[in-house]
């Protein structure tokens, strides 16, 4: 494997607010490879936002190594480089938000020009390089619009154009779709996918959208309290969620949320459970609700369910209620156990709380 681009080892960051000691991030190590696109999601206060800002030292940690593309930042408690490499080597890493921060007085080409003012390039090339970042976000024909004139969507492609200004290895997009309708959303998704695909682009994208991850994740780390408390594969974690909140957050998709909350899940009978099923692509044709019925006679009854694609491959999720004696409904669990479906008992109805 080849070595990470990023790679943040036993980070803390501790803040200290009078008396109050807020441990923002805690021991967490996360290694990211060259063309990831690493998801990490977590509710408001898990500390995203103050891990990500360790990367380039916007926020230096209180503990812990940082090291990018080779070159050690931060370890023994303090900046490994000089101030002024670290400004050079921050142009390398560009960062988009859920507010675009574009200059409102300018427009959209002086706003990407903007970035280059430390470059070495002459006039002509750097206005030549910018038409082409924003040919590249599909924005040329508004190279001459102000901000205003733009869509939200549009201005976060002006963003972008901007952070690819100094053709940075790695993009860190906090929340940069948050303020976003689904379809602009979806866009601005598909286009960090394309970065990605064409110029290898490492994008570090902190949600608290888990279908965002979906779309275009390869890799997810999950935080809670300041601890990543699940990484790995996105098809991985997906399927296979150790964690409670993983499950919450795989199976909390807003639509699965919106079905269960219309019903009224207080009242299922004593012979009912309700179960979150995920199963990966093989089984996807297969009706397994309809074997359980053949081949044990156990009811289910279908709340949610869908199908989508997660790095390429589909998976598929149901809300079942499957009904019958306490033996019955074991042994449902375990027949699809064994045909390869994940199995979450739902009981804690924080799931469709949230
Ligand atoms: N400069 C600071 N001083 C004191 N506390 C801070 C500071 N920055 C963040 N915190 C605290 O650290 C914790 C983590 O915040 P952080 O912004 O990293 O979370 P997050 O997961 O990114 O959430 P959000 O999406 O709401 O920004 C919170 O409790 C926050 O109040």
């Amino acid at each position: 494997m080849a070595d990470p681009i990023i790679n943040l080892q036993d980070i803390n960051v501790t803040f200290k607010q009078g008396k109050k000691v807020v441990r923002a991030v805690q021991d967490v190590s996360l290694a990211i490879q060259p063309g990831d696109i690493y998801g990490i999601v977590g509710y408001s206060g898990a500390g995203k936002s103050t891990l990500v800002r360790t990367i380039n030292l916007l926020q230096k940690p209180t503990d812990g190594t940082v090291t990018v593309a080779g070159d050690t930042f931060f370890s023994d408690h303090r900046q490994q480089i000089s101030n002024k490499e670290l400004q050079s080597k921050r142009r390398k890493i560009g960062m988009i938000f859920q507010h675009f921060n574009l200059l409102n007085e300018t427009s959209v080409i002086e706003n990407v020009l903007f970035a280059l003012k430390h470059s070495d390039l002459d006039d002509d090339a750097q206005e030549k390089k910018t038409l082409e970042l924003l040919d590249l976000v599909g924005l040329k024909d508004k190279a001459e619009f102000y901000p205003v004139q733009l869509s939200g969507g549009e201005q976060q492609r002006v963003s972008i154009a901007r952070a690819l200004a100094n053709d940075p290895q790695i993009l860190i997009s906090d929340e940069a779709t948050s303020a976003l309708d689904p379809q602009n959303t979806n866009q601005i998704l598909d286009l960090l996918k394309r970065l990605n695909q064409k110029i290898g682009l490492t994008v570090v994208l902190i949600t608290h959208e888990m279908d965002a991850v979906k779309r275009v994740a390869n890799k997810i780390a999950v935080m809670e309290h300041g601890k990543i408390i699940e990484k790995g594969a996105l098809q991985d974690v997906f399927l296979r969620p150790k964690e409670e909140l993983t499950r919450q957050f795989v199976g909390g998709s807003l639509a699965a949320i919106d079905t269960l909350k219309a019903f009224n899940l207080d009242h299922l009978n004593d012979n009912e459970e309700l179960f979150q099923l995920v199963y990966n692509g093989n089984n996807v044709t297969q009706s397994i609700i309809v074997e359980l019925y053949k081949r044990l006679n156990v009811e289910a009854s279908i709340l949610y369910g869908n199908v989508e694609v997660l790095s390429g491959q589909p998976v598929g999720t149901l809300f079942i209620v499957v009904k019958g004696d306490k033996g019955q409904r074991d042994q449902a669990v375990d027949f699809l156990k064994q045909s390869n479906v994940t199995v979450t008992k739902i009981d804690d109805r924080r799931i469709w709380n949230e």
